[in-house]
């Protein structure tokens, strides 16, 4: 379990005088065994949030809970030990060059102090469960991409952690590659009963495999749910970068109605009511069906041409009983995201990255 309290995080700005508020009064909660995801654009405090939940950045106020304890009353010698419960794995892998895929996964067991024998049996089981068994010898640059991934995660959960934290971890990879960390990292996830929090700008990644997620914008948690009950929300920024609503036409007859498509929404009523009760006539004129966390989610926008004095009463009728229905504007379908805003007047530039920062599990 992940608890995040009111979190405030304010650094120095790097090149000139003031701050930088990197978050601003967060509030977050991942249950045990859930896969939740963080979006937002560059600059909105992502992954600021991800090295306050093992604390490499301390925050400014707020409390960070992991499993109950509160991390933040903890002094160093606390933290490091409570650290041990939380992995993490980074976009640019962070292996050790000079060991073998076997000797990075090793290396958290020696710093634990494991013994021999127990730390080979671990290395063994860690490869075999992440699919490189056959790897054991092989140096970082001898590995693909994937397969450094997958060294890395084995590395992460070598010390057994309850947490595990993923920084953009599908980034640098292929789309096949991509495919497979995220598959592995389901299969992890029930395995071994772990929370993950996934810190990505993808909104594939998080359609693949959360079960939540949250979209930040300027520091501040601005939408966010378990994906089934965002998508049905009509006024969802997250639900419209995780499914754009689909383009509509600039010039036609009659009303644009969107449409949302569920597995739990009488959609097909809709279309029903439109053309034989109120004998509109209803045409498709755009739309997207996506898997959102396992589950079939879509938009249709309809164009919809006859006594116009009918749909809204119609459109009222409809939402009373469920259905996600609502009219909209051509070419503007449903509120734009910020993911375009361009970075923030007060961000700093080259700021590095928590891929180059010091890894503590090495
Ligand atoms: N160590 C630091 N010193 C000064 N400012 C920082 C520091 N770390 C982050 N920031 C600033 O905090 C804000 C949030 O940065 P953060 O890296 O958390 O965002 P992000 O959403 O992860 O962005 P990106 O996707 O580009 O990595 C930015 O304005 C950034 O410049």
């Amino acid at each position: 379990m992940i608890e995040l309290s009111d979190v405030r995080k304010v650094f120095p700005a790097r090149r000139t005088a003031g701050e930088v508020v990197a978050l601003d009064g967060v509030s977050l909660s991942v249950s045990r065994g859930e896969f939740a995801g963080v979006v937002g654009p560059s600059g909105s405090g992502k992954s600021t949030l991800a090295r306050l939940v093992n604390l490499l950045e301390r925050p400014t106020s707020g409390t960070v809970t992991v499993d109950g304890r509160v991390l933040t009353d903890l002094d160093a010698a606390g933290v490091r030990e409570a650290r041990r419960s939380i992995g993490m794995i980074f976009q640019h892998f962070n292996l050790l060059d000079s060991r073998t895929a076997a000797g990075n996964v090793e290396h958290p067991l020696e710093l634990a102090g494991v013994g021999r024998t127990e730390r080979r049996r671990r290395v063994a089981d860690l490869l075999d469960l992440v699919g490189l068994a056959d790897r054991h010898e092989s140096r970082p640059a001898q590995l693909s991409g994937g397969q450094k991934q997958r060294v890395a995660i084995a590395r992460a959960l070598a010390a057994r952690p309850s947490v595990l934290l993923c920084d953009e971890a599908t980034s640098a990879l292929d789309p096949a590659s991509t495919t497979g960390v995220l598959e592995l990292l389901r299969q992890v996830r029930a395995e071994l009963g772990l929370t993950v929090l996934l810190i990505t700008h993808e909104m594939s990644v998080v359609r693949a495999v959360c079960d939540s997620a949250v979209l930040m914008s300027q520091g501040r948690v601005v939408d966010g749910g378990p994906l089934t009950e965002v998508l049905a929300r009509p006024d969802s920024a997250l639900a419209a970068q995780l499914v754009p609503a689909p383009a509509g036409p600039e010039t036609g007859d009659g009303a644009l109605v969107q449409l949302t498509v569920t597995d739990a929404t009488p959609h097909g009523a809709v279309l029903q009511t439109l053309t034989a009760e109120l004998g509109l006539s209803v045409e498709v004129v755009g739309g997207s069906v996506e898997t959102v966390a396992g589950r079939r989610f879509g938009r249709l926008l309809l164009r919809v041409v006859g006594d116009d004095g009918r749909l809204d009463p119609a459109l009222a009728r409809l939402r009373a009983g469920g259905a996600l229905v609502e009219r909209t504007a051509a070419g503007d379908p449903r509120p734009q995201s910020d993911a375009d805003d361009g970075p923030r007047p007060d961000r700093e530039p080259d700021v590095q990255r928590l891929a180059d920062a010091p890894d503590v599990q090495r």
